[in-house]
């Protein structure tokens, strides 16, 4: 059975709030294989590189500053049809339009602090895991 990748981050609401064990719980009774996986903090510089493609947006700074404002963690995720089936886990960008039992409608605040981050394509997963991760704790 082909697998692919897709790159996801718990974001510093969900951190903070002790919702890490039970976002995890729910992404690997999906299905998912954790490939790589550590807790980190963003400097404001370094999520205005990640958020780059957002740079123009009203919220771009507020991003910045929501990003860096505590601990993360970044995990690669493996299975069949990554990016896509890990979407749908975590349900649409604002929590008000987020499907029942998907993991942004029982853990995000708000459209900004919205718990997860999902890759939207193989191409970005790749650039987001490699933003995170080197080679050798790939496996
Ligand atoms: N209108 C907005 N106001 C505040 N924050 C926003 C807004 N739109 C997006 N964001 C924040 O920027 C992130 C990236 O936005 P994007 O449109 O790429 O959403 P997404 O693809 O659902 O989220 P992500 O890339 O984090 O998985 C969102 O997850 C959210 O935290």
């Amino acid at each position: 059975m082909p697998t692919n990748k897709t790159f996801t981050m718990i974001k510093p609401d969900a951190v903070a709030d002790g919702h890490s064990g039970a976002i995890i719980k729910m992404i690997e009774e999906a299905g998912f294989r954790i490939v790589a996986l550590k807790k980190t903090q963003l400097t404001a510089e370094r999520a205005g590189q990640f958020y780059a493609v957002h740079a123009e947006r009203p919220f771009y700074e507020s991003l910045c500053t929501y990003m860096s404002s505590g601990p993360i963690i970044p995990i690669i995720l493996e299975k069949e049809n990554a990016v896509a089936d890990f979407r749908t886990l975590i349900g649409a960008t604002n929590p008000d339009n987020a499907d029942e039992g998907t993991i942004r409608k029982l853990f995000a605040k708000s459209m900004q602090a919205n718990a997860i981050h999902g890759s939207d394509s193989d191409e970005n997963a790749q650039i987001e895991g490699s933003f995170f991760f080197g080679n050798v704790e790939q496996f």
